[in-house]
């Protein structure tokens, strides 16, 4: 039997978590990109904006209007800005189509919490209390069959994926929870800002949001989730001059005596079957070029008897496992697709 396709559109297609999507779902197999979506340049050309594009979706962007979303497309998927997501999403839901929102602003379940972080009104509860947290290997069972994601942040999937099996495991203290996380400059998107141009990030390094990152509540929500009390955690992140790649370098203080061979053993079987979820050997760590342009994230560890402290690794791409790959797993998820499907290409290495 031939699968009839899935049409779906996308709004924030001039970004860089909108031209991602454009690149993985294109060689979707159960997929149709029916809309690629833009409040700026409706009428133009993707191709004019993206040459990369060219022959491989020639289109015009569409303007941002929910009835006509619905009457082309099934599921959209928003890669707007925090804010834009918050009154769009619900109109778009309410003209009957599915949503994947990449977004910050349906990850929080306490209004008054996304409020305190990021600054401007929180969406209605109604919306909140809706909205499924798509971190796929945590939660993936909560998506199957949903109608409405929010794709998790890009430093809390590398972070939660991994913390989360030893925390739940009840092998770390929960108390002593230090994270430090580094970000390619594409995180930022693709507007300009005087802290990312190239004067400024080419060969710097520097810290940012330090202690008030809005992605901390989103972090501390879900491990306070799978470790069953309030947990808090001490969150610093980085600004490193590479495109892509993120790299979270997390310590904590053991509960017990464990070593990188129990802790391996325990992520590998947390994570069995997951294929995208890879833990390193014993002694080898991860670096973000190994899984550059792939929906990977590869964990390593390092236990230090004399603190009693392991030391956790995780690197994802921002853009694809932080944004669009998973948007896309979730998506896979969502429709009980097996949740590899368009998402199995190798990283680009070098
Ligand atoms: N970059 C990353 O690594 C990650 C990003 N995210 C989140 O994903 C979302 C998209 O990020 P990213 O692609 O990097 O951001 P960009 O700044 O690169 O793109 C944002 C897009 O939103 C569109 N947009 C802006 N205002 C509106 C509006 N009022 N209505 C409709 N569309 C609008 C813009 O296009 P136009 O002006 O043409 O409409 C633009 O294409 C953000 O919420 C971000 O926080 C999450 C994880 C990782
Ligand atoms: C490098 C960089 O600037 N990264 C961004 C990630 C933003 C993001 O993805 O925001 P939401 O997940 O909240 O939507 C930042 O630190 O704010």
């Amino acid at each position: 039997m031939v699968q009839e396709k899935l049409r779906v559109a996308i709004v924030g297609s001039t970004g860089y978590g909108g031209v991602e999507l454009i690149r993985l779902l294109q060689a979707h197999p159960h997929v149709e990109i029916t809309s690629v979506i833009s409040s700026s340049s409706a009428g133009v050309p993707i191709s004019e904006g993206f040459p990369h594009l060219t022959h491989i979706i020639e289109r015009n962007l569409d303007g941002v209007e929910p009835a006509d979303i619905a009457a082309v497309a099934d599921v959209v998927f928003t890669a707007t800005p925090s804010g834009v997501s918050a009154k769009l999403v619900p109109q778009l839901l309410a003209a009957g189509l599915k949503v994947v929102d990449l977004s910050g602003d349906f990850r929080l379940k306490d209004g008054s919490v996304y409020e305190a972080w990021y600054k401007h009104p929180a969406p209605d509860s109604e919306w909140l209390a809706k909205a499924v947290y798509g971190l796929s290997e945590v939660f993936g069972s909560e998506v199957t069959g949903q109608s409405f994601i929010s794709n998790p942040g890009c430093y809390p999937t590398a972070t939660l994926l991994g913390l989360i099996p030893a925390l739940s495991a009840g092998w770390i203290d929960p108390k002593t929870l230090i994270i430090d996380a580094k970000s390619g400059v594409s995180g930022a998107g693709r507007g300009t800002s005087l802290t990312t141009h190239y004067a400024e990030i080419n060969e710097n390094f520097k810290a940012y949001k330090v202690n008030k990152h809005q992605h901390i509540p989103e972090i501390e929500q879900v491990l306070s989730q799978v470790s069953g009390a309030p947990v808090t955690v001490t969150f610093t992140t980085h600004l490193v001059p590479m495109t892509r790649g993120i790299m979270s370098t997390m310590y904590a203080s053991l509960l017990g005596t464990y070593t990188e061979d129990d802790l391996i053993e325990l992520y590998r079987q947390y994570y069995e079957g997951r294929r995208f979820v890879r833990i390193r050997d014993k002694g080898v760590w991860p670096a973000t070029k190994e899984v550059s342009g792939s929906n990977y994230c590869d964990i390593g560890f390092s236990v230090d008897a004399r603190t009693n402290r392991v030391t956790f690794i995780s690197v994802i791409d921002n853009v694809v496992k932080g944004a669009a790959g998973q948007a896309i797993q979730n998506l896979n998820l969502m429709m009980g697709w097996e949740e590899s499907l368009g998402l199995t290409f190798t990283p680009v290495y070098p």
